[in-house]
């Protein structure tokens, strides 16, 4: 498998090579030429690849070819010893724009805003490599590598799940606020932070009421994400009749997660305030409508009758955090954090810094 992928990296043929959240297993999709697909209405299948800003195309790389299996350890690249330091221009930028964040929750009905920046770093560490470490390090994120010679090379390792639907039932996840990760030490959440989440799990639940039966939601619970942990409740329900997995989609990207609330206020504010391309940092990437073929035999006498064979589509897609996008010479990391009337502009610039660190550890 590992031959393969190599092969297709040096003819600069389009693949995905994913590991999902505590499998063991890596899957490799494989284009057989270089055209460049996109999405149209979440009929198609494929593994999808979306931007933030949803006006712009969405990438689907189609179903081609797909592996699955382990994949052969390369030999260790050299690791750079030097450290990454964002600049202190970066640091002024960063917290002259969250607090112009801040100013304008305080002013306006806006709650919720992230905002975020990326960050160059100098480096050419292989991609298959970096790839190995995003999984030996992170064996609880959906971790990927990305890419199409029209649009670029991706990596990430993200904790969050956009939306997961096997046949009509559908699980998502309402993620957010931050702190370091501790061994045996329980979190003492502050009201912020509780309220940050609330108002992702209120917007998924507000927005899931017409076109879903039977919605539930866990209680908020601490989750681990490497170095970090956040807070996070599991959201499922079951799609109506009439609605399909774009739907779903539409309906819930993107997120206060990863924009904020209200959508289209805080949306405006990012693509003007932000003065960079988010590209497909906080969009989203998975399999969409993957066929899954299932034959139960009910009558253990009846083996060769293949009647009971069902056949479901399955997408299961994630948001792009903790992500980077490679090019020849760099590495460039995307990073954010919302931001609520009560957010200290110092303490979110160190927020989007130990959060860098997710990538940087793998560079
Ligand atoms: C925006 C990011 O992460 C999001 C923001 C979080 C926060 O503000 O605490 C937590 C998890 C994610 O929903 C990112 O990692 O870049």
């Amino acid at each position: 498998m590992l031959d393969r992928l190599s092969n297709h990296i040096q003819k600069q043929l389009p693949f995905v090579a994913y590991r999902k959240p505590n499998a063991l297993l890596t899957n490799v999709i494989l284009q057989k030429n270089d055209l460049l697909h996109t999405v149209s209405d979440f009929t198609e299948s494929g593994f999808v690849f979306a931007p933030f800003d949803t006006t712009k195309q969405t990438i689907l790389i189609p179903f081609d070819e797909i592996l699955s299996g382990e994949l052969n350890r390369l030999q260790e690249d050299k690791t750079s010893i030097e450290a990454f330091h964002p600049s202190a221009e970066a640091q002024k930028k960063h917290v002259q724009l969250v607090q112009k964040g801040v100013d304008t929750i305080q002013n306006s009905e806006i709650k919720k805003i992230v905002l975020s920046r990326k960050e160059e770093i100098i480096s050419e560490t292989n991609p298959l490599v970096l790839f190995e470490r995003l999984r030996d390090t992170y064996p609880t994120a959906f971790v990927y590598l990305w890419f199409h010679p029209k649009v670029g090379m991706w990596a990430g390792a993200t904790p969050e799940t956009l939306v997961k639907a096997t046949g009509t039932t559908i699980t998502t996840m309402s993620l957010a606020g931050t702190r370091k990760f501790e061994e045996n030490t329980v979190i003492p959440w502050n009201q912020k932070e509780i309220e940050e989440q609330q108002i992702v799990t209120d917007y998924i639940v507000h927005k899931l009421q017409d076109i879903t039966t039977n919605i539930t939601v866990s209680k908020a619970e601490t989750h681990q994400a490497g170095s970090l942990a956040h807070l996070r409740s599991m959201i499922s329900g079951r799609m109506i009749s009439t609605i399909n997995i774009g739907d779903i989609i539409t309906t819930l990207h993107p997120t206060p997660a990863i924009c904020g609330f209200p959508t289209e206020a805080a949306k405006a504010f990012i693509l003007q305030e932000e003065h960079y391309d988010r590209a497909f940092y906080t969009g989203y990437l998975g399999e969409l409508n993957m066929r899954k073929e299932t034959s139960r035999n009910r009558n253990r006498k009846n083996q060769e009758n293949s009647a009971y064979r069902t056949v479901r589509t399955n997408s299961e897609l994630y948001v792009n955090l903790r992500c980077m996008q490679l090019t020849h010479h760099k590495r460039i990391l995307y990073i954010g954090g919302g931001i609520t009337k009560d957010s200290n502009p110092e303490l979110e610039w160190q927020e989007t810094v130990a959060k860098s660190q997710i990538m940087k550890r793998v560079l």
